[in-house]
Formats: structure tokens, C-alpha cells, sequence
């Protein structure tokens, strides 16, 4: 069984003089899924940012594996999967082509699996068109795809509901809950009530009253 465990310690972030939030402490484990709220412009990408190692301006500690950041964090994205804003794809590549990708770099290559994922995510049928021709909703299902793929126990999510219909995040959903599950950790940002047995919030205006900032 996994035993994953990251601890924020007392974070704080400030963006051009404004304190986004501070004194943030938590602790998060396998089989959590971690939904980051606050409204717009709170933080939530920027705590994402400093979570992924993206940002570094940031104060307080970070914990991975109960050994901090400065020691850890390579170990730490070694286990990470992180899905930002971006759906981070190649327009004139097909989903196909992206994957294989995306496969390549992760050291193991299943066509089937590719295809299969493509289907879970409802690009049947699409496999093989240029991303150029499918829609912000479809490149976000080829984005999407890649939690199908990829082992990786710990995942990052940025709004991976956005440009989603229904179905598609009842789907997520599932495969999320799975995740856990299955002891991994995922943490997202969502405007959206999810469904999980293992929901913990983290609101961050929780985090930037007078009281959190002194
Ligand atoms: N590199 C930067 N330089 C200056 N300010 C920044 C930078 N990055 C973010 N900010 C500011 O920090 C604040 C928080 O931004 P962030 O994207 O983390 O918010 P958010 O909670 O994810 O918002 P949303 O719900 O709209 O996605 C915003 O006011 C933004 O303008």
C-alpha cells in the first residue's frame, strides 16, 4: 500500500505586494482528494504553481515523504502527473500522435491503451484528426486522456472540469475516487462541487485574514 504524505508548513505567497495567502498549514495523504477553493484571483494557481516546483517565490516549508522540499521534491515529481490550464498539446499532432508522445517520455508505449483511453474519454472516432480540427472541450478530453495512461500516484489538477460536458465529469469523477482509492493523492482546483468519500477543502480565504497574515 502506498503511503504518500505531503505537508505544507506555514505557506505564504505574495503576487506584487498583495498576500494571497499565509500561515497555510496542512497535511495530505494517500487516498485524499484535496479540492483547493477561494474565489478568483485567490491563489489556487498559484499555490498549484509552488506545489509543482513551477514557482518558487513563495516562504514556509513543504514536506514530501516527511523529508523536506529542498531534499525531496525530484522523488516528488517523479510521482507527479500535473494537468495546468493548458491542455498542453501539439495541434498538428492527432490525439494518437500526442499520447505516443507523451508514452515515449514515460517509457512505456501500448497503442491499444492509447486507443482505449481515447475511447474512456469519448474521442472515439477522433483518434487520428488533427487537434486542430477538434473543439476547446475535445482538447481538453485529449488532456484528460493521459489519467488513463499514466501511473504516476500522485496527480495535479488545474480546473480539469473546465470545457467539460456532464458526462465527462461524472467520468472524472470516478476516475479521480479511483485514484485515491487505489492510495494515490490528488489535489485539484474546481469551482464545482465534487463527489468523493474522501474530500478534504482547502478554502484559501481561510488563509488570507489578518489573523493568518500577522
Ligand atoms: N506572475 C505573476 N505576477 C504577478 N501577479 C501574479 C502572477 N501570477 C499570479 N498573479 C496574481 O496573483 C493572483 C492569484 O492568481 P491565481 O491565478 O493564483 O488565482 P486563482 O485563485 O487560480 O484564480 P482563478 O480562480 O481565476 O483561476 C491574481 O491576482 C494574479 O493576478
Amino acid at each position: 500500500m502506498l503511503d504518500l504524505s505531503l505537508e505544507l508548513r506555514d505557506l505564504s505567497c505574495e503576487r506584487d505586494d498583495r498576500v494571497l495567502f499565509a500561515g497555510l498549514c496542512a497535511q495530505f495523504n494517500s487516498g485524499d482528494v484535496v479540492q483547493i477553493e477561494g474565489p478568483n484571483g485567490s491563489g489556487k494557481t498559484t499555490l498549484l504553481k509552488v506545489l509543482t516546483t513551477i514557482s518558487n517565490d513563495y516562504r514556509g516549508e513543504i514536506y514530501w515523504d516527511r523529508k523536506p522540499f529542498s531534499q525531496s521534491k525530484f522523488e516528488f515529481l517523479s510521482q507527479l502527473l500535473f494537468l495546468g490550464h493548458l491542455p498542453g498539446i501539439k495541434k498538428a499532432l492527432s490525439p494518437v500522435e500526442n499520447l505516443l508522445w507523451y508514452q515515449r517520455i514515460s517509457g512505456e508505449v501500448s497503442k491499444d491503451r492509447i486507443f482505449s483511453a481515447l475511447t474512456q474519454v469519448g474521442l472515439a472516432g477522433y483518434e487520428d484528426v488533427p487537434c486542430y480540427q477538434l473543439s476547446a472541450g475535445q482538447h481538453r478530453r485529449v488532456a484528460l486522456s493521459r489519467l488513463y495512461l499514466d501511473p504516476s500516484p500522485v496527480w495535479i489538477l488545474d480546473e480539469p472540469f473546465t470545457a467539460i460536458d456532464k458526462k465527462g465529469v461524472a467520468a472524472l469523477e470516478r476516475l479521480i475516487a479511483e485514484r485515491a482509492e487505489k492510495g494515490g493523492l490528488v489535489i485539484l482546483t474546481t469551482h464545482q462541487d465534487i463527489n468523493s468519500p474522501s474530500l478534504k477543502k482547502v478554502n484559501l480565504q481561510d488563509f488570507n485574514t489578518v489573523e493568518a497574515q500577522s
